[in-house]
């Protein structure tokens, strides 16, 4: 079969991740990558699509993706698809862009597979509070070993880079603080946070065996506390659970052992 042409852009990109690839392991990291990224899709060197980088955000219309997408958009050769099934995450988030000739938005569950040619992946979806989380844990746990599974494929098929939001979770219950990427963590693997903090743990897994045994292209941002505008009043987290509290002059609700610490981070230094 013949290869697709490569623009001079794309082949600038891979011969810079050739040098990366030939630096890390230089360094001893990544021990096992063999292969190259796969070819990026034919997509990229259709004449209508040249000048234009197709992104798919799932989970774009919750808390954190629905700023991406507004991020994302700002540029105007960025074509942004949103994948979310909106267990958490709303339209109203992305009434803005609803309509938008570069913005598409699909109702998906990546509990099944999507097949749509992009050149990036940004793959948010996931409850993320913990009282969403816990809510249904078997779908948190098939959300995030299944979802990354179909996006890795997606990712694989098209060639795209793709990034997985990871957690602080990762951690679990953490013996050293603050925690360097380093740190293996403290995970309980049979708790009632285990869906979560286990789940994005396989996901993290999944992201390095395809990158060691497929090429492909990956970033994980292991994400911490966030907050700001669109999060959710009943999201439940602290941030929100606190001011919804004070709005009502009621009294904060400080869960034991009242000594635990977070790192906060406002959404817009997040994306
Ligand atoms: O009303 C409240 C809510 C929460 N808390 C406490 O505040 C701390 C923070 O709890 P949150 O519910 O905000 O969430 P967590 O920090 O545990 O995890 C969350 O933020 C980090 C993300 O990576 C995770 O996706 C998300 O689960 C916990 O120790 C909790 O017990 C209160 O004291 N009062």
């Amino acid at each position: 079969m013949q290869q697709a042409p490569v623009t001079s852009e794309l082949r600038l990109l891979r011969s810079e991740r050739l040098k990366e690839m030939a630096t890390d392991s230089a360094n001893g990291q990544h021990q096992g990558t063999t292969k190259l990224p796969p070819q990026p899709s034919p997509l990229r060197s259709s004449k209508f699509c040249q000048s234009n980088m197709r992104i798919l955000i799932t989970g774009g219309a919750g808390f954190i993706g629905s700023h991406l997408v507004d991020r994302l958009m700002e540029n105007e050769k960025n074509e942004v698809i949103v994948a979310d099934n909106y267990f958490t995450g709303s339209k109203e988030n992305l009434r803005k862009w609803i309509g938008h000739p570069r913005f598409e938005l699909i109702r998906h569950d990546v509990t099944e597979p999507l097949l749509v040619e992009v050149d990036q992946i940004y793959h948010l979806a996931c409850p993320a509070s913990p009282i969403f989380y816990k809510y249904n844990p078997v779908k948190t746990i098939k959300t995030n070993v299944i979802g990354t599974l179909n996006m890795l494929g997606l990712a694989k098929r098209v060639g795209a880079r793709i990034l997985l939001t990871s957690t602080s979770e990762v951690y679990g219950d953490p013996l050293i603080h603050p925690q360097p990427e380093t740190y293996w963590g403290n995970v309980n693997p049979i708790g009632v946070r285990s869906c979560y903090d286990e789940g994005k743990r396989v996901a993290e897994t999944l992201m390095f065996d395809y990158h060691r045994q497929h090429g492909i292209e990956i970033r994980i941002a292991r994400i911490f506390n966030t907050y700001g505008p669109r999060m959710n009043i009943d999201d439940g987290r602290v941030v929100s659970n606190f001011i919804a509290q004070a709005i009502r002059g009621e009294a904060l609700t400080v869960q034991k052992p009242g000594t635990q610490t977070r790192s906060f981070c406002y959404v817009s230094d997040m994306v």
